[in-house]
């Protein structure tokens, strides 16, 4: 194949798109994103091939592990390597690059290892994992400044990496919580945007709703959800958290949070609704499907009376964390596939939700929304139990860590999304999907891994992919085998490179701040 190759993949004669990858990996370069970096005593200017959009100053910031071993002792699972921030600034055409590991606190009895992604709150930044515990940190100089205890403010245990933001700056996220009676249950909450006495928004946050889990002593593992103009979407999946065995194990056997995850293979998949002003959880309703692993939320929307909810899925209840240990990530290629294999498999699928529902509908789909075969029946029991449509398939070919436009699409009808293209849970292109078409473009470049796509609007813009997307690549074999790549959104075409002499390990989530 040849270098920086984009292409259009038009639907066929399939109705779903295979979007199968055309690279194999045989020289196992991979590997080299999952091993330890130094962290740099300063940031350094990278080479810039092809023309950088003039508009396109700020800086990009990502989070992830980039210390995988302390001495002899190595980490175990891809999630375990300790945070390293990451920051390409560009100013005046010039790119630079910036790496600084954290601080961490001591005392502490579950983990601030603040891998998982960057955010703003009020004026503040944060590095955030999915606990309690929050850091700020300084997004110019990347010091970490200090740690928030999430317990301070909200009944919660804690919060997902991935909260919604309203236009306003008001913030959004869930997250688990001891109900009623010590049962579990689900909190949303929200924090309000930057105050004008200057006071921390944190201290004004409050707990806006609360919803059921389906087993009192296990609440699911959760890493976002959706939010539409008027409602909030949670999706409850069959991996557990069995919150005993954290409580009595982490301390006494030195327990890590992966030995906490159970799955239920009995429960399937259920959807919750709540009602974002006033906020309430809409207890009617109990919409099943059957189990999937789900991690990430693409966009949600209301249309015609339903909720349209898009979603990353890898079906059954088999955890896929499972499949995400190191010593799995670094081995040759041949057994990287055997043993994404076993692992679940991945689909891009559209639930419908009907918002009006009426007893005497028993056995009928009640989707009617024209342009999806997305169902949804009500059976005698009350429940309404959903069938998606799939938007995106292939086998061991995942569309992960979705993006959209969105400051012009959160919450509302759309029709792009970007996402990297994991191949055996090895990332080797970036994907476009057009939700409503499923036409799909793709951008791959032999021997190179990319990260999660940002999408960045052209100043004014109307057009929904009119602008960039910000992706940081590492090529191993390159004399300058780390660069940040910057795509054409609307035609996946390279537009730039900014390119150092030095590896980047892998990355998982992060921001653009103009
Ligand atoms: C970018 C390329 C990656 C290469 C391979 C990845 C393949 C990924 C395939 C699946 C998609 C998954 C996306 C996940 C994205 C992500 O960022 O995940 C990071 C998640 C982390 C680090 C989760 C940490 C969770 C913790 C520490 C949980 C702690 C706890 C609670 C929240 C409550 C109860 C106690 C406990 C267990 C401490
Ligand atoms: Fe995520």
């Amino acid at each position: 194949m040849q270098a920086g190759v984009s292409c259009k993949q038009l639907v066929s004669t399939e109705s779903v798109n295979s979007m199968a990858s055309r690279v194999e990996h045989p020289a196992a370069g991979y590997r080299k994103i999952f091993e330890t970096v130094e962290e740099l005593s300063e940031p350094i200017p990278a080479e810039i091939t092809g023309v950088l959009p003039s508009w396109l100053g700020g800086s990009l910031l990502r989070m992830g592990p980039g210390l995988f071993e302390v001495g002899d002792e190595p980490f175990y699972h891809l999630f375990d390597g300790q945070a390293l921030m990451h920051k390409f600034d560009l100013k005046n055409g010039q790119v630079t690059y910036y790496r600084k590991f954290f601080t961490y606190f001591k005392g502490i009895e579950v983990t601030d290892n603040c891998l998982v992604n960057i955010y703003p709150i009020g004026e503040d930044f944060y590095a955030v994992t999915e606990t309690n515990y929050i850091t700020k940190v300084d997004p110019d100089s990347l010091e970490t400044l200090s740690k928030v205890d999430l317990c301070k403010y909200l009944s919660v245990n804690g919060v997902t990496a991935h909260p919604h933001t309203d236009t306003d700056g008001t913030i959004y996220n869930i997250g688990n919580c001891f109900g009623k009676n010590m049962s579990l249950a689900y909190n949303i909450v929200k924090i309000p945007p930057a105050q004008k006495d200057n006071s921390d928004p944190l201290e004004k946050s409050q707990v806006v709703a609360q919803l059921p889990s389906s087993e009192r002593l296990k609440p699911s593992y959760m890493h976002s959800f959706g939010m539409t103009d008027n409602y909030f979407v949670f999706v409850e999946q069959p991996v557990k958290i069995n919150l005993l065995k954290f409580l009595s194990a982490w301390s006494i056997t030195g327990a890590t949070y992966m030995d906490c995850f159970e799955s239920n293979d009995s429960m399937g998949t259920w959807f919750h609704l709540a009602t974002k002003d006033p906020a309430g959880y809409l207890s009617s309703h109990k919409f099943r499907t059957s189990a999937f692993n789900l991690f990430h939320h693409i966009n949600a929307y209301e249309d015609e009376g339903f909720i349209v909810v898009d979603l990353c899925t890898w079906k059954g209840h088999d955890f896929v964390y499972n499949y995400l240990y190191l010593a799995n990530l670094r081995e040759e290629w041949e057994e990287v596939k055997k043993a994404a294999m076993k692992a679940p498999q991945p689909e891009v699928r559209r639930y419908v939700l009907p918002l009006d529902i009426h007893r005497e509908e028993q056995g009928k789909n009640l989707v009617s929304l024209s342009y999806t075969t997305a169902t949804a029946v009500l059976h005698s029991d009350g429940t309404i139990w959903l069938e998606p449509e799939v938007l995106l398939s292939g086998p061991r070919q995942a569309f992960e860590f979705p993006q959209i436009n969105y400051s012009q699409c959160r919450g509302k009808k759309y029709s792009f999304t970007y996402g990297l293209g994991l191949n055996h849970f090895i990332p080797d292109r970036i994907v476009k999907l057009n939700v409503q078409t499923k036409e799909t473009w793709v951008w791959q470049e032999e021997e190179c891994y990319p990260s999660e796509p940002l999408f960045v609007p052209t100043p004014g813009a109307t057009e929904e992919d009119d602008g960039v997307l910000l992706s940081i690549v590492v090529k191993p074999g390159a004399e300058r085998p780390g660069f940040l790549l910057v795509l054409d959104a609307m035609k996946l075409t390279e537009l730039a490179r900014a390119a150092v002499n030095t590896i980047i390990p892998v990355t998982l989530h992060g921001m653009y701040k103009p």
